[in-house]
């Protein structure tokens, strides 16, 4: 349990370094490419700005250079000087004929540009020609709203180009549709006499739409990029890629244009996403990018930042301090770093998927390894209950074999017909009980006897009749209570013989047990028709036996030949008799040493 608990903290460490390792490495990766796609964004917003500002100048040079050319023209000066002696005069400038011949000369080249029409402006500032006569004798709208530039003009004799300012009149767009843009734009060049003295400066109202927005126009990549100009105030000057959802977040009417109407402040917040600031709009700051711009700071920025609609974007910008506005070029960050956030998904996707396959192939791991564990239990359950049964079935085969052992012990010193002990076994334990008495001084009784004409009892009773009147004295014997002591034996010593030792006896209670033996059997009263002993016609035997306390130099077999020697003498006074085998007797038998191996 406690290696399997160690190994499972192994695989966890083992994965959590791999995981950790793996998004580590990712981390890395992930940086390294956010880092070059934010390069890449950052080298394109600035090439695709200068590329802008490259074209918003050679427009307005070509224009400029249009514009001069006009001015440089004879016809051109001598209407003006005529105009402005009209204008000095007291005639008005309505009813000069020089203002319809302007009108009348310009008109082509202005049709020509596309252009929506042109001021004759007089050194006070006063318009001196324009298309429309209100404007005539009026304060001229460039002195009014950007007077440094057109001061530049007739102080410097430059020509030079006027960003949008809010215009007197609606300008028609290409279609020549009414449209409720309030935005135009001029380049102004100086009309110089003979003297080389600014007599006045001319004015070509041009479309922002067709010459400044179509151009930062261009500047609108991909899905969200977009390129403004905006002045010094933070205002756009170009039309917003984005009026449709300036509409819907109402920062703009229906019909309404974005020139002019939308000032680059940070509302805080993506409006897009539902926020609302909590600033009014007037205390707004400007966004980021303006901040920096209409300070004079030309800048990029790759970090993200909120546009005008609070939409995260990155963007790169510069202020041109000739023309008095700034141009931006910006994209959302989600569009411009797409490749770096598709690279990210994908790492995060690889990622998840490959710890859910760690943990999943944990989770295998720690199942496969519980239902080994829960396995090995069950084997080792069944074993042990295998074990516990073999170990009973053993214990059970142990103890019967015991018990076989045992009842082969019996069986070894046993019988088989009387149920006595046998011959062997007497032996056996007549020698031990002989060493045992002659070392205590004990004495040791054998009595010897043999059943009386057994030969015929077989023959006219049949041998197996033998058989059973052997087993009744066997039992006879066995329930006579003869021994008294453990070690005292009645055993079969052969055929119809039969032996019985008694150790520690004394003469008295063997002649007893001697004569009990003869007696009961008699007494059994087992039929012997052919018996011939003493007039008996049942069952009789003849009865030898000897105490002995004098062991000393003497075998066994000595002690067992002299009850055999008795026994002989029963069988000489004529059978069914005791006889004690005495030493004085000895003489007789005196060369016994063994037991006669035949008696008769
Ligand atoms: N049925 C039977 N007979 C046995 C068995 N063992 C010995 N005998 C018989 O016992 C008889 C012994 O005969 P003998 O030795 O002549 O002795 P006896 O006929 O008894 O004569 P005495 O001893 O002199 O009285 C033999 O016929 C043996 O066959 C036995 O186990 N069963």
């Amino acid at each position: 349990m406690q290696q399997i608990k160690k190994q499972n903290i192994r695989a966890i460490l083992l994965i959590s370094v791999f995981m950790s390792a793996v998004v580590f490495l990712s981390v890395i990766a992930l940086y390294q490419i956010k880092s070059s796609t934010t390069e890449q964004v950052r080298e394109n917003l600035q090439t695709l700005l200068l590329t802008i500002q490259e074209a918003h100048h050679i427009l307005v040079e070509q224009r400029r250079f249009a514009l001069e050319s006009i001015s440089e023209n004879e016809s051109v000066i001598k209407l003006t000087q005529d105009l402005i002696h009209d204008y000095q005069g007291d005639k008005p400038l309505v009813q000069s004929k020089y203002l319809t011949e302007f009108r009348q000369l310009l008109a082509p080249i202005l049709e020509n540009f596309g252009d929506q029409g042109f001021f004759i402006i007089a050194p006070d500032n006063i318009s001196i020609a324009s298309m429309r006569n209100s404007n005539l004798g009026t304060v001229n709208l460039i002195a009014q709203q950007n007077p440094e530039l057109l001061a530049r003009v007739f102080d410097k004799g430059e020509a030079v180009f006027i960003p949008p300012i809010r215009s007197d009149v609606p300008i028609n767009n290409q279609k020549l549709q009414r449209i409720s843009i309030d935005a135009t734009m001029f380049i102004v060049s100086p009309i110089f006499d003979e003297s080389l003295s600014v007599i006045a400066a001319i004015a070509i109202r041009i479309n922002p739409m067709t010459y400044f927005s179509s151009v930062t126009t261009l500047g609108r990549v991909g899905e969200t990029g977009e390129t403004y100009a905006f002045d010094k105030s933070g205002t756009l000057l170009t039309e917003s890629r984005f009026v449709e959802q300036l509409r819907k977040l109402s920062m703009l009417d229906y019909g309404e244009n974005s020139i002019f109407n939308i000032q680059l402040k940070d509302p805080g917040g993506n409006l897009l996403k539902g926020f609302k600031p909590t600033l009014s709009y007037e205390q707004l700051p400007l966004t980021y990018m303006a901040q920096q711009a209409t300070s004079g700071k030309s800048g990029v920025n790759t970090q993200g930042y909120r546009d005008y609609r609070g939409v995260n974007v990155i963007g790169a910008w510069i202020w041109d301090e000739n023309f008095q506005f700034g141009v931006a070029t910006e994209i959302n960050t989600q569009e411009a770093l797409q490749p770096y956030f598709k690279t990210r998904n994908t790492f995060i996707m690889v990622i998840t998927i490959t710890m859910i396959l760690c943990l999943l192939m944990l989770k295998f791991l720690f199942r496969v390894q519980r239902q080994f564990q829960a396995k090995i239990l069950q084997t080792n359950a069944d074993l042990e209950v295998r074990v516990l049964k073999r170990t009973s079935d053993l214990e059970d085969a142990k103890e019967a074999l015991s018990q076989v052992n045992q009842e082969l012990a019996v069986l070894a010193i046993t019988d088989g017909l009387t149920g006595l002990h046998n011959r062997r076994h007497f032996d056996n334990q007549f020698n031990l009980e002989w060493q045992r008495c002659l070392r205590d001084g004990k004495s040791i009784a054998i009595i010897l006897f043999d059943i009386d004409y057994f030969k015929q009892y077989n023959d006219f009773y049949g041998h197996l009749m033998g058989d059973i009147c052997l087993k009744n004295i066997g039992t006879l014997l066995m329930e006579a209570n003869i021994t008294k002591r453990p070690s005292d034996i009645i055993a079969r010593y052969g055929g119809e013989e039969f032996i019985v030792m008694l150790s520690n006896t004394n003469h008295e209670y063997c002649q007893q047990a001697a004569q009990a033996i003869c007696d009961n059997i008699r007494e059994l009263g087992v039929p012997h028709e052919r018996s011939e002993s003493n007039n008996q016609n049942v069952v009789t035997v003849s009865v030898g036996y000897i105490v002995s306390n004098q062991l000393k130099g003497l075998r066994p077999n000595q002690l067992v030949a002299r009850a055999d020697k008795a026994l002989y003498q029963a069988k000489s006074r004529g059978r069914n008799t005791v006889v004690e085998f005495f030493e004085s007797d000895h003489a007789n038998i005196s060369n016994i040493h063994d037991r006669p191996s035949e008696r008769k």
